[in-house]
């Protein structure tokens, strides 16, 4: 599955439902086992949640926006297929959320690829169900630091800190990730399956169970005054880089 929202991948309401649906499509075929995610925009994985989902809508529109993040992530994160990133490029927020949705993460060899939940930088907060998916990939401790930073992890220090599982060569990473999906695809997969959920049941259900208190949550914090302003300002600077 190659994402193609150029120019950075950000995953606005019509991206998020488009992902949805081509998941929707390859999980309804039986004649597919697994999915390799990566990035067709040079350099990018993803910049995340579509900021501008986020800033001077309305709060009918943050919610709807709100709920099909949390169908994504669901789907994703409880997918019967095998689900392997190959990570070739920067890969902030919401998508960093992706990648750690996946059974086994590839990245790109490259310092310009950093990857992590960097929300706190923006003057937001990174969800319980993002946090969660974090400390399950790499712990408490460097879940807790990471978050509160808003740091964004070079190849060497994402492998160092277990956010990926393999740094390879830009040019290997699909190679990379097809060699690793050998190895989950020769597991029976209803055993296989089956550990997974039990694994990864008890954090969507914290979501499944919540689910609406959550959306409110999120509207009642992203209609802020302050929040819209944050995220007008980071929006700004990131416009300004460029001049
Ligand atoms: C209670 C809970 C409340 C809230 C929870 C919310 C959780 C939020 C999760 C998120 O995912 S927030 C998004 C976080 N993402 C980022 O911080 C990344 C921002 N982007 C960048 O750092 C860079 O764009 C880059 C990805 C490193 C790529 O840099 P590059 O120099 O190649 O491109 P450029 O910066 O010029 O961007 C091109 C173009 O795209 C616009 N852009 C970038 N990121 C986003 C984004 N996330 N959403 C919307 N638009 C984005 C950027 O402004 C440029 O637009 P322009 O061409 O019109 O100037």
């Amino acid at each position: 599955m190659k994402m193609r929202n150029p120019p950075v991948n950000s995953l606005s309401l019509e991206f998020l439902t488009e992902l949805l649906i081509s998941l929707e499509k390859l999980e309804s075929d039986k004649a597919f086992h697994a999915i390799i995610l990566t990035s067709d925009c040079p350099g990018i994985f993803s910049a995340g949640l579509d900021l501008m989902e986020m800033c001077g809508r309305d709060p009918t529109h943050y919610a709807e926006y709100w709920k099909a993040v949390q169908e994504l992530w669901l789907r994703f994160y409880l997918s019967h297929l095998v689900v392997i990133s190959a990570i070739n490029g920067v890969n902030a927020a919401g998508g960093c959320l992706l990648a750690l949705s996946c059974d086994y993460r590839v990245l790109a060899d490259n310092p310009k690829y950093a990857m992590g939940l960097n929300e706190t930088l923006l003057g937001i907060i990174a969800p319980f169900w993002f946090k969660d998916t974090l400390v399950n990939t790499v712990g408490h401790r460097t879940a807790e630091r990471a978050l509160q930073l808003g740091l964004l992890f070079p190849p060497a220090e994402a492998l160092q800190v277990g956010m990926v599982d393999k740094v390879v060569p830009e040019d290997q990473v699909l190679s990379a990730a097809r060699s690793e999906l050998a190895q989950w695809l020769a597991i029976p997969g209803h055993a296989r399956q089956l550990t997974k959920s039990l694994m990864r049941k008890p954090t969507a259900d914290r979501l499944l169970k919540e689910r609406d208190a959550d959306i409110q949550n999120f509207v009642r914090f992203i209609s802020r005054d302050a929040i819209q302003k944050a995220l007008r300002v980071y929006l700004e600077k990131l416009k300004q880089k460029k001049t």
